[in-house]
């Protein structure tokens, strides 16, 4: 599907306040993949696509999750809902906006979670839906100035006030999120051995 037209089918999905959130993780996935070397395009076509099925009934998700989506993100079903739209949007981007570019799917699929061994595309769309400039949580400014200059220190500390909040609320973490924190960590430490 052509760009103008994949904007307007997704904006069409949406509440307008989650459009402008969208709009939002558009403009910084741009910008992230130039400043740290990802294709700009392809981030733009995640970003688009990254929250396209957001407002799916839960059984519709679940339907997905189990049906054509076996196998892609089974151990998630026994975690919170939330976290459930992010493969069904790469289920969906693939389906229904006819996108073939796994890098893309994969930044859709793990936009929320993370994941072990994430690929650039990967790191910048999910740093950039953290960031985008109409989010608003306590760490985000420290996450904003952190990605001028490391994608990999700015999505820690992303991953991180993920994490303090869900241990704050009492809430179950889905075990992807510790590892691609676990991961970044062992990344950018041998990195600093390397100096
Ligand atoms: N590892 C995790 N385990 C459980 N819940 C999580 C995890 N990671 C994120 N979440 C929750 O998922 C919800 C959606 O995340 P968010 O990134 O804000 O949504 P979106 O991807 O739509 O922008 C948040 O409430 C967040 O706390």
């Amino acid at each position: 599907m052509r760009r103008e037209a994949m904007i307007e089918a997704v904006r069409a999905q949406m509440p307008e306040k989650r459009w402008s959130h969208t709009l939002g993780v558009m403009h910084t996935s741009v910008e992230l993949a130039n400043r740290f070397g990802a294709d700009p395009v392809k981030a733009e076509q995640a970003a688009i696509l990254h929250d396209v099925a957001k407002y799916w009934p839960v059984d519709r998700m679940e339907e997905a999750l189990r049906g054509e989506g076996r196998g892609l993100a089974d151990d998630l079903l026994d975690y919170d809902k939330e976290l459930w739209h992010a493969p069904v949007g790469a289920l969906v981007a693939a389906r229904d906006y006819g996108v073939t570019d796994g890098d893309v799917l994969s930044a859709i699929r793990f936009h929320t979670s993370g994941r072990e061994d994430m690929s650039l595309l990967d790191k910048v769309v999910c740093l950039a839906d953290y960031m985008e400039p109409g989010r608003q949580f306590p760490a985000v400014d420290k996450i904003r100035e952190l990605a001028e200059h490391s994608l990999e220190r700015a999505l820690l500390a992303g991953f991180d006030s993920t994490i303090a909040f869900l241990l704050e609320k009492g809430k179950r973490i889905y075990p992807l999120t510790v590892a691609a924190r676990n991961d970044l960590i062992v990344r950018l430490n041998r990195e600093a051995d390397r100096q």
